[in-house]
């Protein structure tokens, strides 16, 4: 047996929920660049879930349904309050806030197809509301409920800061949230699959795949993104702080991929909206920063900025904390962990691969007053 370092290239599933092929990404066909221009958040999860787009009467009825399940229980909100939250990373907090929903839900474990799918609008309805209440109570503020008119892209914004938040904040948002719906069989997701395909429960699933998430060579390079243009600070350092970094055989962050061979296609939305954004704020350095990154990243490793590197100064010109980065791919890729995770159920068989084992062999237990 022969392992496949990070089983690069190895076909672990099928797949009717989205597709990367000659770089073009697709959700149940739909180009991304068509539904990132068009779809609402609340469609592509629709889309992600049924495989078709709703009818303006489905559209109306998930809204609905996501709408009455964005609250949380009251005893999330108090767990957040007995610790010292300020020193805890949101995406520790929302793994366990996620992981306690399951221990408030009397069907965490009925494994019925309407059961499943209920559990599923719970979580993508709640997953917004812990992040920002998570973020409120940290700041000493009381947690704001959701508006039941608002979508999810404006109720995030609303329940951030209480306020009404404005037109291009909220098309820019919810833009993101389209972007970063669903990727294939990307880490998080697969942990998500392993994880149900063992018969386990969603709560599971989705705690297993928010830790996935967190990591800094998947979801958590948004934020690391933004660290770095931090400590540039100014565009005319970015030359110099790249280059030692690279000699120091560091990665930069947000860029590369493991599938993409000629870029990512979410990256020049996000570019485009970074600039759109940082000339509104009128702090133009983050994009100029960004964009004078990729232009030396590019041309010194021919490494491209994937979905993580323009997202951060996207997030940073709304206003939004920068550990609350990859708290938001969460509340976006859910919807993809749940479309995976129905989809597992549908069809499910346990997903167990093999180890090429290359430690030591033929060894005699010796008891433990002769070991040495
Ligand atoms: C939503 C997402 O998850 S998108 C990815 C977010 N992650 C990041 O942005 C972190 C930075 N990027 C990376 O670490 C990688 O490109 C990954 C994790 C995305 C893909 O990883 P892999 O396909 O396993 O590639 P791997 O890490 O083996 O890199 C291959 C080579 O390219 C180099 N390389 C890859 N990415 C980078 C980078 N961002 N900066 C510098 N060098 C890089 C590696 O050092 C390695 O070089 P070597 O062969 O000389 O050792
Ligand atoms: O597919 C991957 O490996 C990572 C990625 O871009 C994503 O999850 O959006």
């Amino acid at each position: 047996m022969t392992a496949t370092r990070g089983l690069e290239g190895v076909v672990a599933t099928t797949s009717a929920v989205s597709s990367i092929i000659d770089d073009t990404l697709t959700y149940v066909g739909y180009n991304i660049d068509d539904l990132a221009e068009n779809a609402s958040f609340e469609e592509v999860i629709y889309l992600l879930w049924h495989g078709k787009l709703p009818t303006e009467e489905e559209l109306a009825q998930i809204k609905k349904q996501l709408a009455d399940n964005a609250g949380i229980p009251h005893q999330v909100i108090e767990h957040f309050k007995q610790y010292s939250i300020s020193e805890v990373h949101p995406m520790a907090a929302i793994r366990t806030a996620v992981s306690m929903l399951g221990l408030f839900d009397p069907e965490a474990d009925d494994m019925s197809k309407e059961a499943n799918y209920r559990k599923a609008i719970c979580l993508q309805a709640k997953l917004p509301t812990l992040v920002t209440a998570f973020s409120r109570i940290r700041k000493g503020l009381a947690p704001v409920d959701p508006r039941p008119d608002y979508g999810i892209a404006a109720n995030f914004l609303y329940t951030l800061t209480g306020e009404e938040p404005s037109h291009v904040a909220v098309e820019a948002f919810n833009k993101a949230l389209v972007l970063h719906a669903d990727h294939e069989l990307n880490a998080s997701t697969f942990t998500a699959r392993v994880c149900v395909a063992t018969l386990s429960d969603i709560y599971s699933g989705v705690t297993a795949a928010i830790g996935a998430l967190k990591g800094p060579l998947h979801g958590g390079a948004n934020e690391a993104v933004m660290k770095m243009l931090t400590e540039i600070g100014d565009v005319e350092n970015a030359e110099a702080y790249i280059q030692a970094k690279l000699s120091r055989k560091e990665k930069i962050m947000g860029f590369g991929h493991r599938v993409y061979q000629n870029g990512d296609p979410r990256a020049k939305h996000l570019r485009e909206m970074s600039q759109k954004l940082s000339n509104l704020t009128g702090e133009s350095k983050w994009y100029e920063m960004s964009l004078k990154v990729e232009e030396i990243v590019t041309s010194e490793k021919s490494l491209l900025p994937n979905v993580d590197f323009y997202s951060a100064s996207v997030y940073h010109s709304l206003g939004i904390d920068h550990d609350l980065f990859t708290p938001i791919f969460a509340v976006s890729r859910v919807s993809g962990w749940l479309a995976h995770i129905l989809e597992q159920y549908e069809n499910n068989r346990l997903i167990r691969p093999r180890a090429d084992y290359i430690g030591p062999d033929k060894q005699r237990y010796v008891p433990i007053e002769e070991r040495s």
